[in-house]
């Protein structure tokens, strides 16, 4: 993105944003892409329990920018709440009065202020961090982390480095700086494909702490979850030696070999230096995800592990619900606790590939003794069919006896090279990687990983140390002014002395390309998606949200069963409906009430502003982008790709199956029609306080209500308009079809994706007929 350089606000200006007012108290500093302030807000967050908050402030030059910044916003709304992920408050964009054809864009958040992680770490030159500053900070980043990679489908940071963490007040760690985050990005499967994931890599992630299968995506190999947790290994280790570990010797072919060397000073335990090598394995398969590095963590800071390892619950709710289904003439034995049949789970987890591990999220009732190891030491039910030990039981109907010494002879060989045995006598994957140094004095535990630390040799002496009292001149070195000025590029610098200061620099991400140039790429992170139009548009029709009259409402049904088909079949020329024209929509909705928000697809994206100058400026981008786009194969690639849009509207799925049932349930019972008011038509917002507008939840149900009378009142009672003679010559041309598609069936490009998976619940033809039945002359 290119930014234009723009003059700070005073301190005492007040500024609003979204529902909240907020008065600068002091300018901070500027970031790569922002001009970072201290404010006072109003009303305060419930959350943060505070009226101090952050701004930040950025202009951003395009739509395509813009959308970027979406999805950044997205993302920090999805984690919202969580401790170690800085707190999103709220957010307003407009267009810049200053500058043409740009954009303003405000994001309110919680304010860390304790700064930067990379300004604490400058002001500990001389003595640096302790190994039990060290895992504190690991732990607060990893659960952070944790919070993206536990979302389904999980979202990756791509960003983790030093400068993307801050420190708050009460010196919590909390992750930062959203605006790389996308979802699993699978291999590219050509050239075309190959080329928007390396650019998209280059400008989204920092050289330093890109993993090998980002820098060689001929590997085949997907980005996933374990491409942050390369990051967070160059994290640790830069936490320990100020340097990342490639950039000295062999850059690029180092990483690409996972090859580097621990400097002799400062001097850190082996367990510390082998969590380092295992999470900068050059195989993805061989790092421990982030749950597995919280347990070592934790292990080693000899307390309870924070969270609960998801993975494994998810891999144990899955193994439960298949031994539930009944499988017929099969003896089943519920558990089994013999020595021979404990399988550690987590090997389990780092046996099944990676795929295999997303089900869905459930449920589990919380433990009563929250232990790190505790699951590590749950006994697996026997396997079943969706592991392939379990198919080879299944089929052979044997009797549970039988079973049971079947399965310890199997299970309790070591040593075996047969990937259909899962061996638990050997310790997981992780954990054998983990002790398998030559430097550890530890050998591996088999089986059950003990809860007493003392088998760990864990550094007592370390733990006793407080980090909080060597924080105290973090608040002198957070401000900017004191900074000194020969700080070294973070990308380049090495550690050379005692002096060397570490870096955030203005450019943060190398290779971050500043132009827009892959706006297809871009696709990805703006959420954009194809889910997302359908969901917007299927929701307005369903709450009234874009309906301004009977004309248009049929429109919409119109425009939505399109589009539905249209996501169904590929066949995108169909979806821009004459109908769904937003300058048409335009010229008849009411200005004065709901400008701004009528003309705002996107009815979760930024809050928009409440005040009236911005209100006729406000942004309808994604329909216009995704029109430009419409013919990109990228698009197409990424339709998979939109993690963020997709766990909103996951939930937003199920609203949408029940409404869609409400809906024609009510349009029956509705018989007398609302008096429709333009308000009932205004956007929905969290945080409307305005006692002159309708309040949220009111709104909702008034659209609601008013949508389902309106359906039902033109059922029967209105003609079909006439459709307006065109000449064939005047009718637009569908986008010539990229090469790329031509070569490849759309319909095997979307087997993979979530979009239509997600789309296949809605059954979109029972929707249809439904609606056909009772409003015949509505939807064409
Ligand atoms: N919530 C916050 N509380 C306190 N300080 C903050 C906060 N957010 C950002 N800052 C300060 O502003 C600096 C720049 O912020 P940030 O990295 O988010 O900007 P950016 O323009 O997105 O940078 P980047 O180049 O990394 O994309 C941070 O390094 C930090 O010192």
């Amino acid at each position: 993105m290119n930014h234009p350089q723009i003059e700070t606000f005073p301190s005492g200006q007040i500024l609003t944003v979204g529902s909240h007012h907020a008065k600068v108290i002091k300018y901070l500093t500027s970031g790569g892409y922002a001009q970072v302030y201290k404010v006072e807000i109003s009303p305060s967050d419930p959350y943060i329990n505070s009226n101090i908050a952050c701004l930040k402030r950025v202009i951003v030059p395009d739509k395509p920018s813009l959308n970027t910044l979406r999805a950044e916003v997205d993302a920090m709304k999805l984690l919202k709440n969580n401790r170690h992920v800085v707190s999103y408050i709220d957010s307003h964009a407009s267009k810049s009065a200053i500058y043409n054809g740009a954009y303003e864009v405000f994001v309110l958040m919680e304010f860390c202020e304790r700064g930067g992680l990379i300004d604490f770490m400058n002001s500990r030159l001389q003595h640096r961090l302790t190994e039990a500053e060290i895992l504190t900070i690991m732990s607060h980043t990893s659960q952070g982390i944790a919070a993206m990679h536990r979302l389904q489908p999980a979202l990756l940071h791509r960003d983790i480095k030093i400068e993307n963490v801050l420190i708050s007040q009460n010196n919590e760690y909390k992750v930062c700086d959203f605006g790389s985050v996308c979802g699993i990005v699978r291999p590219p499967k050509n050239q075309q494909e190959f080329n928007f994931v390396y650019h998209d890599i280059m400008k989204n992630t920092t050289a330093q702490y890109r993993s090998p299968e980002m820098l060689d995506l001929s590997k085949g190999l997907p980005i996933n979850e374990k491409s942050d947790i390369w990051a967070l290994g160059v994290f640790l280790y830069k936490l320990c030696y100020y340097t990342t570990p490639f950039e000295k010797n062999g850059g690029e072919a180092a990483i690409l070999q996972a090859r580097f060397q621990y400097p002799s000073y400062p001097m850190y335990s082996d367990r510390l230096k082998n969590l380092i090598r295992v999470m900068l394995s050059k195989n993805p398969s061989d790092r421990p995800n982030v749950c597995q590095v919280l347990e070592e963590v934790s292990r080693l800071q000899g307390i309870p592990c924070p969270i609960r390892n998801f993975y494994l619950l998810r891999a144990m709710e899955n193994n439960k619900r298949t031994i539930e289904q009944p499988v017929q003439n099969v003896y089943m034995p519920t558990t089994l606790s013999q020595p021979s049949t404990q399988m550690n789970l987590a090997s389990l987890n780092d046996t099944l590939p990676t795929a295999a591990l997303k089900f869905n999220q459930t449920t589990i009732p919380p433990t009563n003794q929250h232990s790190p190891h505790l699951l590590h030491t749950q006994t697996l039910p026997l396997p079943t069919n969706d592991h392939p030990v379990a198919i080879s039981h299944v089929q052979d109907k044997i009797s549970p006896h039988e079973l049971l010494k079947k399965s310890s002879k199997s299970l309790g060989s070591t040593g075996t090279s047969n990937k259909n045995v899962i061996d638990t006598s050997a310790p997981d994957h992780f954990t054998k990687l983990l002790h398998a140094s030559k430097n550890t004095d530890l050998s591996y535990q088999p089986v059950t990983v003990p809860t007493s630390s003392s088998l760990y040799n864990l550094p007592r002496a370390n733990l006793s140390s407080s980090p909080q009292k060597s924080w105290k001149s973090i608040n002198d070195n957070y401000d900017v002014s004191k900074r000194p000025t020969n700080y070294v590029d973070e990308e380049t610098q090495t550690y050379t002395g005692q002096s060397t200061f570490l870096r955030r620099t203005s450019s943060n991400r190398s290779n971050r390309s500043i132009s827009s140039q892959y706006s297809g790429v871009q696709e990805n992170t703006t959420g954009s998606s194809l889910v997302r139009k359908l969901s917007v548009k299927l929701k307005n029709v369903l709450t009234g949200e874009s309906i301004k009259s009977r004309q248009n409402t049929g429109d919409s049904i119109r425009s939505a069963m399109n589009s539905i088909r249209s996501g169904f079949t590929g066949n995108n020329n169909n979806t821009r409906s004459a109908s769904y024209d937003n300058g048409k929509r335009l010229s008849s909705v009411n200005l004065h009430m709901h400008s701004a928000i009528l003309e705002q697809d996107d009815s979760d994206e930024f809050e928009m502003p409440r005040y009236n100058s911005v209100s006729s400026n406000t942004l309808k981008d994604v329909e216009e982008h995704e029109r430009r786009t419409v013919n990109t194969s990228s698009r197409e690639y990424y339709r998979s790709q939109s993690p963020v849009r997709m766990s909103v509207n996951r939930e937003m799925k199920n609203s949408i199956q029940k409404r869609v049932q409400d809906l024609l349930k009510n349009a029956e019972e509705n018989t007398t029609a609302t008096v429709r008011t333009a308000s009932g038509y205004g956007k929905y917002t969290d945080y409307n306080k305005n006692k002159d507008e309708i309040s949220p939840t009111k709104s909702r149900v008034a659209q609601f209500n008013q949508s389902t009378a309106a359906l039902a009142s033109l059922s029967g009672k209105r003609k079909k308009p006439p459709v307006p003679y065109k000449r064939d010559s005047l009718k637009p041309t569908p986008p010539a079809k990229p090469a790329f598609l031509s070569s490849r069936p759309v319909a095997s490009s979307r087997v993979s994706s979530n979009a239509t998976d997600m789309l296949v619940d809605l059954s979109v033809d029972d929707i249809e007929k439904d609606i056909r039945r009772r409003f015949p002359s509505t939807v064409g």
